[in-house]
């Protein structure tokens, strides 16, 4: 019964719209992560949720009952929606224990004493803090701060966790751990979970959906998977991926069931269902580029113009055609001169093609795999792409 259900969300502040016609489920279950840039509406979409503000339209119900309807301005109060919420500025009682902190939602819900202790207890060993449970948050550095207000928000095993940047005062170590944590908790617990963040690593790693925002558009909602691999427009593909994906500025036309598209790549046909011809972008993420010392009769030559040592990996610079600047990723430690001719290849499906103007990702043929390979201009720089 947690199941969220938000219809033409519009919230304004001061004539700024900051969340536009905002339409999504968070289905029972769900790790529902809010993503995008500074600003762009997901700490409000979060308190719009919880009834800490107040939509000027729009419906939202949880578990099928009404809580916000704004053309009715009625909105339900926050403490009678059975919702959880932790901030990035935990709120801490000063005053109280960690102990206490942690127990004082399950004290005003008149739990006995005996289970309060148990469950205090799971709860802080849950995040690894059971050792300062007689400390004052004063008393704790920033990152346990920010546990034990997560402890606190799961020791009432809530329906539903909204969690906003908890993680962001962590040490990039410890932030590894409780992203592993939360997933764990969220298995454990059945919680429906939504969390803001900036962090597209963060949300990749722990969600089941993600909703991707940008200045108050929910821009693509779609599994972690189906957002890395096929980001639905230009701005999506930019924010995900680290080290950013390669653009490709193209000019393509339609024949015989193919884009055919010209860049600084060459030539490369792609399958494609719909038809489409004018300015075009091609997406490749680094790590799917290989590098191939030796000439490669399928491949397309680059001069290596820069190395990049990142300590597991190896970020390489490329150039092609002295006009196309590439990243491949190569995962470990990796030398090549300054100067020196490589060739490289990559399967085609995993190029994404993006209309120009509209910036929106254009949906290839069904069934379109295979290789991405070389048909050989005498630069090595006309590729096409085969069928299987
Ligand atoms: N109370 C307010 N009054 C006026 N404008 C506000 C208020 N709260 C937020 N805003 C504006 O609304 C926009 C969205 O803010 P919001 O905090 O939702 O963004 P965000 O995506 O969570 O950003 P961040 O990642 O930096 O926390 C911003 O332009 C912000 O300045």
């Amino acid at each position: 019964m947690s199941r969220i259900e938000l219809k033409k969300i519009n919230k304004y502040f001061d004539h700024n719209h900051i969340l536009k016609d905002i339409d999504f489920v968070i289905e029972e279950g769900d790790f529902m992560t809010l993503l995008g840039p500074s600003g762009c509406g997901k700490t409000t979409m979060l308190r719009v949720i919880t009834g800490l503000e107040n939509p000027e339209e729009g419906i939202i119900t949880i578990g099928g009952k009404e809580v916000v309807n704004g053309r009715n301005r009625y909105y339900a109060p926050a403490s009678k929606r059975g919702l959880n919420l932790v901030f990035q500025s935990y709120a801490l009682w000063p005053h109280m224990t960690v102990f206490e902190n942690v127990a004082f939602g399950l004290t005003i819900k008149k739990v006995t004493k005996q289970d309060i202790r148990k469950r205090v207890e799971t709860a802080l060993e849950k995040m690894r803090i059971i050792q300062y449970k007689d400390r004052y948050p004063s008393e704790l550095s920033g990152g346990q701060q920010q546990r034990v207000a997560i402890a606190r928000a799961i020791v009432t095993e809530p329906k539903i966790l909204l969690l906003d940047e908890p993680l962001s005062n962590l040490d990039a170590k410890l932030r590894l751990e409780m992203r592993a944590e939360l997933k764990r908790l969220h298995r454990e617990l059945n919680t429906t979970i939504i969390y803001v963040t900036h962090d597209q690593v963060e949300a990749l790693t722990m969600s089941t959906k993600i909703a991707v925002f940008f200045e108050g558009d929910l821009v693509q909602l779609d599994t972690p998977r189906g957002i890395y691999r096929h980001p639905a427009d230009l701005r999506v593909a930019d924010f995900i991926g680290n080290p950013t994906i390669n653009f490709v500025d193209a000019i393509c036309s339609y024949r015989d069931g193919c884009l055919v598209t010209e860049s600084g790549l060459g030539t490369v046909n792609i399958p494609s269902g719909q038809k489409h011809s004018g300015e075009i972008v091609l997406t490749i993420y680094p790590e799917d580029i290989t590098i191939h010392e030796d000439r490669n009769e399928s491949g397309i030559r680059c001069i290596v113009s820069s190395i990049l040592p990142a300590g597991s990996e190896t970020l390489i610079q490329l150039m092609v055609n002295d006009q196309t600047t590439l990243l491949a990723k190569y995962m470990g430690e990796k030398e090549y001169p300054i100067g020196s001719d490589v060739w490289i290849t990559f399967p085609k499906e995993k190029v994404n093609v993006y209309d120009r103007g509209s910036k929106r990702l254009i949906p290839l043929a069904s069934g379109y795999s295979g290789d991405l390979v070389s048909v050989n201009d005498s630069a090595g720089l006309a590729v096409g792409v085969s069928g299987k």
